[in-house]
């Protein structure tokens, strides 16, 4: 029995495909030595067999109904109509058997044991990068209550959300978060957005190797790429194939406990990986190695400074290092290449090779 059992992680996956991200989250939590419960809430038409492999990994799976903002105008100007189910994110509020939890997006990756959260007060989130006086609604601390449940709900039906989905609504409920309290501002490295981190280089390099929890915010996630074209498995034979390939739990090293020498590496993505992205990717071994150059060629930072190449060559052969500042491009745009170049077996070789 967890130590703090009226403390909860929780999640939230209303689509098959979603449960994969969610496994991974769970399976982090596990691995880093959670001591609080964890919990996913899933909607009615997620698969038995979704179900079941989350049964595995979560102490609890709890259904719950959609809620769906169906606000397709704010929708289209964020880009993604299919985020008005993200208002069933708030039925963690309903979770009242907890008196404290922590809500984590099905996309996050949890690098080492965060329970350090559960410190930190409700409304507590780290600032979105696009709109840093909204907080980001991937990785928030709470308070279960059906009092606030109800009231979200009806600021809801009152008055919408600016971007349709749940960020808009939360940031207009908890609408001091920017300016009243900056305990509740979670620091940047506990929701790190994976792309769009390259926009601020020099911060990265001066604080990435602290990363704590990493967001593929976004309409790309690493899971769809990999099933989609990676593999014809059905999603309930991923699934399945993913549980059972899971390692037993064991223990990371704390973030904080990196060797030294981060700074003499280029690629950002290389210091906030570890073994366990391979999970998020299913069916590796069905994946062609990388080109021998990728694998084996190492970065330096002069290489990357006195690079000229803009062209669209990533999938040129060639050493790595000519095309480091297109890559970053990719990255800031949304556009990783998952599968290619910046594969989890290239990161993973790429990490052993500095642990070297
Ligand atoms: O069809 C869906 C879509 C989303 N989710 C859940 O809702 C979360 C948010 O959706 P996601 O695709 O992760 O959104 P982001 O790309 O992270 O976009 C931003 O905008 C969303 C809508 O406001 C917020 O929920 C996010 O926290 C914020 O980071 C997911 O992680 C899942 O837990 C589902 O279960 N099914
Ligand atoms: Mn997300």
């Amino acid at each position: 029995m967890p130590a703090a059992a009226d403390q909860a992680y929780v999640t939230l996956a209303t689509t098959d495909s979603y449960c994969m991200g969610a496994l991974v989250v769970g399976q982090c939590l596990r691995r880093h030595g959670t001591t609080r419960h964890t919990v996913v809430m899933v909607s009615p038409n997620v698969s038995r067999q979704a179900r079941a492999a989350l049964g595995q990994v979560f102490d609890h799976v709890l259904v719950v109904d959609v809620l769906d903002s169906g606000d397709w105008a704010h929708l289209y100007w964020l880009g993604r109509p299919e985020l008005g189910v993200t208002f069933t994110k708030i039925h963690c509020w309903t979770l009242t058997q907890y008196r404290k939890c922590v809500f984590l997006d099905a996309d996050i990756l949890v690098l080492c044991n965060v329970d350090e959260l559960f410190e930190r007060e409700e409304l507590s989130a780290a600032p979105d990068p696009g709109w840093p006086d909204c907080f980001n609604s991937g990785v928030f601390v709470f308070r279960p209550s059906l009092d606030t449940h109800a009231r979200l709900l009806e600021h809801a039906r009152y008055h919408g959300s600016f971007d349709g989905g749940d960020q808009g609504l939360l940031n207009t409920f908890f609408s001091d978060w920017a300016v009243k309290d900056i305990k509740k501002h979670l620091p940047f490295v506990y929701n790190l957005s994976a792309n769009t981190m390259y926009t601020y280089l020099p911060a990265y390099q001066q604080y990435g190797h602290n990363a704590k929890i990493v967001h593929f915010v976004g309409l790309v996630k690493p899971w769809n790429l990999c099933s989609a074209s990676q593999t014809s498995l059905p999603i309930n034979s991923q699934l399945e194939e993913f549980v059972y390939q899971c390692p037993s739990q064991q223990q990371s090293p704390g973030c904080g406990e990196r060797p030294k020498g981060t700074e003499d590496r280029a690629l950002l993505i290389d210091d906030f990986t570890e073994p366990l992205l391979r999970e998020v990717t299913l069916g590796t071994d069905q994946r062609p190695d990388p080109p021998r150059q990728l694998r084996e060629t190492h970065t330096k930072p002069e290489d990357v400074s006195t690079v000229k190449d803009g062209g669209a060559k990533h999938n040129a052969p060639g050493p790595i290092e000519e095309h480091e500042p297109e890559r970053r491009w990719l990255w800031e745009e949304g556009h990783i290449d998952y599968l290619g170049k910046d594969s989890f077996d290239n990161i993973q070789k790429k990490l052993d090779r500095f642990l070297d």
